[in-house]
């Protein structure tokens, strides 16, 4: 099976974690994720996941840590996610591809119907 590497932020936005949810048209329809997305030939990851948040978000972040690394396999693809948390610097949330943002506290994370790839990386930062 195809692997893709796949980057992904958990914005901390004054004590509220931004999350996003795929649109009817996106594969993995409505599903909620961290935003992000693939890794290109020659950037880094760190590249990547800046790059994704402008242009998914329009907005300027601040990486913390990177989190665990973890592979999940849907059934067309398998998605290694590169998961980081980060913290808001500066923009104005300007949604490119996704249906809808919310900022919930860390305890409501769970409540969400989640991309399955997304549940490990949920769960160790909720550990944090
Ligand atoms: N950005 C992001 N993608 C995730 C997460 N969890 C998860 O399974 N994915 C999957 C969904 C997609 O198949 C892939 C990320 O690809 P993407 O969002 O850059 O692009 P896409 O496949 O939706 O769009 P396209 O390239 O087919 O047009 O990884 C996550 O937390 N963030």
């Amino acid at each position: 099976m195809k692997t893709i590497n796949v980057t992904c932020a958990i914005i901390d936005f004054n004590g509220k974690v931004l999350v996003v949810q795929r649109s009817e048209t996106m594969q993995l329809p409505l599903k909620w994720e961290f935003p992000g997305g693939k890794l290109e030939p020659f950037e880094t990851e760190e590249q990547c996941i800046l790059r994704e948040i402008k242009e998914e978000l329009s907005i300027d972040i601040l990486l913390l840590d990177r989190l665990s690394v973890t592979t999940f396999n849907y059934p067309n693809v398998a998605v290694r996610l590169i998961p980081f948390t980060a913290k808001y610097l500066s923009g104005e949330i300007t949604l490119q591809e996704h249906k809808q943002y919310l900022f919930l506290d860390k305890e409501a994370l769970q409540s969400l119907d989640w991309a399955a790839a997304d549940l490990p990386v949920l769960y160790e930062f909720l550990q944090l």
